[in-house]
């Protein structure tokens, strides 16, 4: 949905030891993806531990507008009756998106080579996102696009009619450009290729094949390359969503940076693809350890025990590992408040096109709590105050975007002073238990 209503304000207290089990909800991108390609399946999806944040419940909302039947049975348990690839019914409004750049992104894919029209909206901040970079690429299908000036929301993609296979390198680390370009193809005779210089999020590759599409991904001298073989019958699938490590990074961090925490997240994905963050805490001296680590579903799985770290040091994150951690640089920024030294944090141009300017808007509310931020088109370093010394004490802009908001949250944690997000109502569209679930561990927040 559009917009959030009236803003709520959130203050985060200093609080004593967290303790206890966090157990985060389901993960955000695979959620998407399953209820997408559940749609274009043929036959009943069947999905638990789906995320119900705002995020997810608008694509559920979209895909019945593209004519699938999507059933919540209740307790995260959902059902989607496909329409097949191609079978996608002309919806009758317009599409609201809300503030998910994911859900917009890889349904306008989805989409694009289909013989129908839609339009898509989505809040003030989705509004002001780029599209271009996937209406572009998609064009090259023989989809058409209207949009605002800059290629931005509301607009509209008239899909093409009779759509050509495409080979298109990604000019930007975007799982979500990769995505769009990938769903496209499904519905495009014949075999799109689509290659990226840097790894990014690999679910959707995962999941076509798990729904039965040809799709083969090989390292090449122009980077990752990935072949899927359009117009293949999707079967439907049973998908178990595993907890989200994005959501997971909030008590995670909250724990190593509040004395005397001790916190078990458990069964949270840990591919390779979005476990950056896990990594470079424990490359910072974070008592960070992955407990019965297994396999669930084709994918490496642990459960997470995260205590206090007063040793911690800053570092220079590695360009390279950016991708897999892209939405975590706003909590990790707040770990490195608390750490020792400087913590430099460059190749990620990509923050400032989420749905803030997170590099604006962390470095923003940080100063304003007392810490040293440093910023450059594509690089933030953070100065650490150690341990106990972070003031906090102010007044925080979440600026639309739910990650902002619950970095502050969990600085208020473990600051001197208590702190304050003029919005934390757009917590819900990737976390909705959040508070409960801090509060459960030991957490102090309370509304305005
Ligand atoms: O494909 C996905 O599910 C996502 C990809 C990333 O965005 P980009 O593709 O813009 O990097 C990430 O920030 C977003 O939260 C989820
Ligand atoms: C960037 C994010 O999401 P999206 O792009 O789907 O809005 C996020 O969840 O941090």
């Amino acid at each position: 949905m559009s917009g959030h209503g009236t803003p709520t304000p959130m203050t985060s207290h200093r609080c004593g030891p967290l303790s206890g089990v966090a157990e985060v909800p389901g993960d955000k991108s695979i959620s998407h993806r399953s209820l997408i390609l559940g749609a274009m399946a043929i036959g009943e999806t069947k999905i638990s531990g789906l995320l119900e944040g705002e995020d997810v419940l608008d694509t559920a909302k979209a895909m019945r507008a593209f004519g699938a039947e999507v059933v919540n049975h209740g307790g995260g348990e959902w059902s989607v009756f496909g329409v097949g690839v191609g079978g996608f019914a002309e919806p009758g409004n317009v599409i609201d998106c809300g503030n998910s750049g994911t859900g917009v992104r890889l349904i306008m894919g989805a989409m694009a080579t289909q013989p129908i029209t839609a339009t898509f909206t989505g809040d003030a901040s989705l509004n002001g996102r780029p599209m271009a970079r996937v209406t572009d690429p998609l064009a090259l299908f023989g989809a058409q696009t209207v949009g605002r000036k800059g290629g931005r929301l509301p607009m509209t993609i008239v899909g093409a009619a009779d759509p050509v296979p495409v080979r298109y390198m990604v000019p930007v680390p975007s799982a979500q450009v990769k995505s769009a370009m990938l769903l496209a193809g499904l519905n495009a005779p014949g075999k799109t290729v689509v290659i990226e210089k840097e790894a990014t999020r690999d679910h959707s590759e995962r999941m076509l094949a798990g729904f039965g599409a040809e799709i083969i991904v090989e390292d090449t001298d122009e980077g990752r390359e990935i072949t899927l073989t359009g117009r293949p019958e999707l079967k439907p699938q049973v998908i178990a969503v595993p907890r989200d490590p994005s959501s997971a990074a909030f008590p995670v961090c909250a724990a190593i940076i509040t004395p005397g925490s001790d916190v078990l997240v458990p069964g949270i994905g840990l591919n390779l693809t979005r476990a950056g963050l896990f990594t470079t805490l424990r490359d910072m001296g974070a008592d960070l350890t992955y407990e019965n680590e297994r396999t669930e579903g084709g994918e490496p799985v642990a459960d997470l025990r995260a205590r206090y770290s007063p040793d911690m040091k800053g570092i220079a994150v590695p360009p390279a590992r950016a991708a897999s951690m892209i939405d975590e640089y706003p909590v990790l920024s707040v770990v490195a408040s608390f750490a020792t030294g400087d913590t430099m944090m460059a190749g990620v141009k990509e923050l400032r096109v989420k749905e803030s300017d997170r590099i604006d808007a962390m470095a923003k509310g940080l100063r304003a709590c007392g810490v040293t931020v440093d910023e450059g088109e594509d690089w933030w370093q953070v100065t650490g105050l150690g341990p106990e010394g972070v003031p906090g004490g102010a007044t925080c802009a979440s600026q639309l975007d739910h990650r902002i908001a619950m970095a502050f949250m969990v600085l208020g944690m473990a600051a001197q002073n208590p702190v304050t997000v003029d919005d934390g109502g757009p917590i819900s569209t990737s976390f909705p238990i959040f508070e409960p679930l801090m509060g459960a561990l030991g957490a102090k927040l309370s509304h305005g």
